[in-house]
């Protein structure tokens, strides 16, 4: 199982010196997911802001994030134009912030890949298709057509989703991905989700408030406090094993919710 990033004592301090992420350090692998859990206001956007390299420039970061064995913090805007959105893929909590509302899905999608790969119209067409009825947006040649309007939040976040992997990204970054979608829909795109990471093998850093997400769709966890990780393992282990208080009373105050 290959390390594609690796997160090295990460620190994130604003500019009137507040430490805002502590010394964390975590790996991700291929085909496996990781969830980053954490209460509002932990840092859990800022790590992932930092391994995206899109943190605000009055933030300070030391530490090293790795991917593919690079260090990215000395990465210039053209580096990460570079691999930004092909190599490392993103989801966003909302996707009608990411879609545009004006272009059926089909064209973002068709535009997107043109945009990145030399190849023409048709062949563009017929990749974006098959990626949509990969996602399970079908019948995906009528789907094309439609606008973001025209489809529920769930259907979005599915197109966002085929966006993210239309150009075969090694590791997927998600930021929230369910939170804003009813929880039958919430469950069918973590089911969506575990599957194509497992099948293409890249690697999932989801981002989650959530322990009952995290239970379900995670192969390690990592909990976070305060801009710290206090406690990261085997997401089972973490969950029926926790070493750390906090993490004990976040499950067992969730598990009174899970549907048996
Ligand atoms: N640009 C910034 N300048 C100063 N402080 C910031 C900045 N961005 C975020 N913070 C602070 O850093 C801390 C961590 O924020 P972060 O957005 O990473 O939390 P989070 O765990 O993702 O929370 P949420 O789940 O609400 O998004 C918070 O206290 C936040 O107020």
């Amino acid at each position: 199982m290959a390390v594609i990033a690796e997160v090295k004592k990460l620190s994130i301090t604003s500019q009137d010196l507040q430490t805002l992420v502590s010394d964390i350090s975590f790996s991700l692998h291929t085909g496996k997911t990781f969830c980053l859990i954490g209460e509002s206001g932990s840092g859990k956007t800022l790590t992932l802001k930092a391994m995206l390299g899109m943190l605000p420039n009055q933030l300070h970061l030391t530490g090293e994030l790795l991917f593919n064995g690079t260090n990215t913090v000395p990465f210039t805007r053209r580096e990460w134009q570079r691999i930004r959105g092909k190599q490392i893929g993103i989801i966003f909590q909302h996707p009608e912030q990411a879609l545009h509302p004006a272009i059926p899905i089909g064209r973002q999608l068709v535009d997107l890949l043109r945009s990145h790969i030399s190849i023409t119209k048709l062949e563009a067409e017929r990749q974006a298709c098959r990626m949509l009825d990969k996602v399970g947006l079908k019948p995906a040649d009528i789907l094309m057509k439609r606008y973001p309007h025209q489809l529920s939040g769930g259907m979005n976040q599915r197109v966002m989703i085929a966006m993210a992997l239309l150009l075969g990204p090694e590791l997927l970054i998600a930021d929230e991905p369910t939170s804003a979608l009813d929880v039958t829909t919430q469950a069918d795109i973590l089911t969506l989700l575990r599957g194509l990471t497992a099948e293409s093998e890249m690697s999932l850093l989801l981002v989650t408030h959530d322990l009952l997400i995290a239970n379900y769709i995670a192969d390690t966890i990592a909990v976070m406090v305060q801009g710290t990780i206090i406690e990261q393992g085997n997401a089972q282990d973490v969950i029926k094993h926790p070493r750390q208080e906090y993490t004990r009373i976040l499950w067992e105050y969730r598990s009174k919710f899970m549907i048996t």
